[in-house]
């Protein structure tokens, strides 16, 4: 399969895409009438090659190339994924996908961004409904996972099982949606959401501020890791869901609810929100806005991660597909990655507890080269760390890209004795070194033994080869 995406539409969804595409490793061509558009996906692009990286400890693969095409039909030839990402109108949509369909393979999956529209709706009057099926996305698409996979009744199963896993290389969580309704799954529940803060607000209650805060200091914060029925099941003590439900049964009977009715959508209704979310949050600039919600993100999935949770679990998956195994040169590269943001610390510089995780890392992978890898560790073998020594000598921020060099110094027996050099990938700088003593162990006694015959033997030709190289 050639990896080249088609995005039509190239707006905020689209330049999401766009973004997620070219940093997983696909070739991108965008179409999209606006003059502008171009400008904007530079600007989403920027904001996404920051963060998407610092979500993975793995190198992220070789960049693809974003380019503009002069026509729709020049977008769409020869790729294998097209994703119409136009404004949110049936009309609109169907003179697309028919433009769409006309110049593109026959096998490439044609997804559709959009937030409401059933397939079958999009796929009435195509000349081939088989491979159109809804890809609805969050933004910004470069970070959130969830891609609502709604097929129709003419959508052909094979494409939504190439359309998974053509999702899941890209780091994405496919949500099988089984039946097609009007705005599918989740946009259901942020509709009824939106449509409570908008009578909210519209009466007076709370200031469009004051419900953010209910969200973001509460429930918000559940339901990213839980979600809604996990965290209810806990809320019911220890019966659970069915004391939940006999206890909170009741309120669907009460008026907890506005869902009934819905706000009549006028101009002083708009100028009312507009005005208010203005005063909240018009200090700064939407691209501003875009970089503190995606540190948040970064360093929300990053705890998440940290736990196998939710999202987090999915992204560690993925980290483990796109670490491939060490190579053979001298020096032995190790780690390359980004650092995060939540690597940070109040010198606006790698805090020097980060620098201890990465050399940490480092010997890790170090350890998986020569055998000692999970499996090893899980037979009850390992190395544990009993000495460091770090040099700091070049401040190192986030979103900086860079590698780390290991040397293996003595190996004798149970001991080993590395050298590692964390570097700037854009001119090689020596950032930091550590001096790190090793000394292998038996998990079951807890004492120093040396290694098993193989790893030790992997281990005594990677001192030689790199004393080799030392002279
Ligand atoms: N904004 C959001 O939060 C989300 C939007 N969506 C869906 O994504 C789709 C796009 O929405 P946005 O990106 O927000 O809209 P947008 O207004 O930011 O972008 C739409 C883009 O389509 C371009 N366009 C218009 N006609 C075109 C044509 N004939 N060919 C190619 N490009 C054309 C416009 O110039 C514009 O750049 C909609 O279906 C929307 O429901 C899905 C998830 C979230
Ligand atoms: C508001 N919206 C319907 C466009 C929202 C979406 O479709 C998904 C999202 O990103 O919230």
């Amino acid at each position: 399969m050639t990896k080249v995406a088609s995005i039509i539409g190239g707006g905020v969804i689209g330049g999401g895409w766009a973004a997620r595409f070219a940093i997983m490793g696909w070739d991108v061509r965008v179409y999209d009438p606006d003059p502008e558009a171009q400008r904007k996906i530079g600007e989403v692009m920027a904001n996404a090659e920051r963060v998407l990286p610092m979500l993975y400890e793995a190198p992220m693969p070789q960049r693809g190339a974003i380019t503009f095409a002069g026509s729709l039909a020049e977008a769409v030839t020869g790729a294998a994924w097209v994703q119409e990402s136009v404004p949110e109108r049936l009309d609109i949509k169907h003179k697309v996908l028919a433009e769409i369909q006309a110049a593109c393979p026959e096998d490439a999956v044609v997804g559709s961004s959009t937030s409401g529209f059933k397939p079958s709706e999009l796929q009435d009057g195509a000349i081939r409904a088989g491979q159109i099926l809804v890809a609805h996305p969050f933004n910004p698409v470069y970070l959130l996972p969830l891609v609502e996979l709604v097929p129709g009744a003419a959508t052909d199963p094979a494409v939504i099982t190439h359309a998974k896993g053509i999702l899941t290389d890209l780091g994405m969580y496919p949500l099988h949606v089984r039946a097609e309704i009007d705005a599918h799954i989740a946009d259901r529940f942020l509709e009824a959401v939106w449509r409570e803060a908008l009578w909210l607000v519209k009466d007076g209650i709370a200031t469009t501020e004051e419900i953010d805060n209910a969200i973001r200091y509460g429930f918000g914060l559940r339901w990213a890791q839980m979600g809604l029925f996990e965290t209810y099941r806990v809320a019911g003590g220890e019966a659970g869901m069915r004391h939940f439900m006999a206890q909170f049964g009741p309120c669907l009977q009460w008026p907890w609810t506005k869902l009934t009715d819905v706000p009549e959508f006028t101009d002083e209704l708009v100028d009312l929100i507009a005005d208010q979310s203005d005063r909240q949050s018009g200090h700064m600039s939407i691209r501003e806005l875009e970089r503190l919600r995606d540190n948040n993100l970064v360093a929300i999935l990053r705890a998440l991660k940290q736990q196998e949770a939710a999202a987090g679990r999915l992204i560690r998956d993925h980290d483990d597909r796109l670490r491939g195994p060490l190579g053979d040169d001298v020096p032995l590269v190790t780690v390359q990655r980004k650092i995060p943001v939540d690597w940070t610390d109040m010198n606006g510089h790698m805090n020097e507890g980060r620098y201890g995780q990465l050399f940490s890392d480092a010997s890790e992978e170090l350890m998986a080269h020569v055998g000692a890898d999970r499996a090893y560790i899980e037979a009850g073998h390992s190395f544990f760390t009993v000495e460091t020594k770090v040099q700091y000598l070049h401040e190192t921020h986030a979103g900086e890209d860079i590698y780390v060099t290991t040397h293996v110094m003595m190996a004798q027996g149970k001991k080993l004795q590395l050298w590692h050099e964390m570097r700037r990938t854009s001119d090689d700088t020596v950032l930091a070194t550590c001096d790190q003593f090793l000394l292998h162990v038996s998990l079951e006694t807890r004492r120093s033994c040396p290694p098993l015959p193989k790893v030790a033997a992997a281990i005594d030709a990677l001192e030689a080869q790199h004393a080799e190289a030392d002279q």
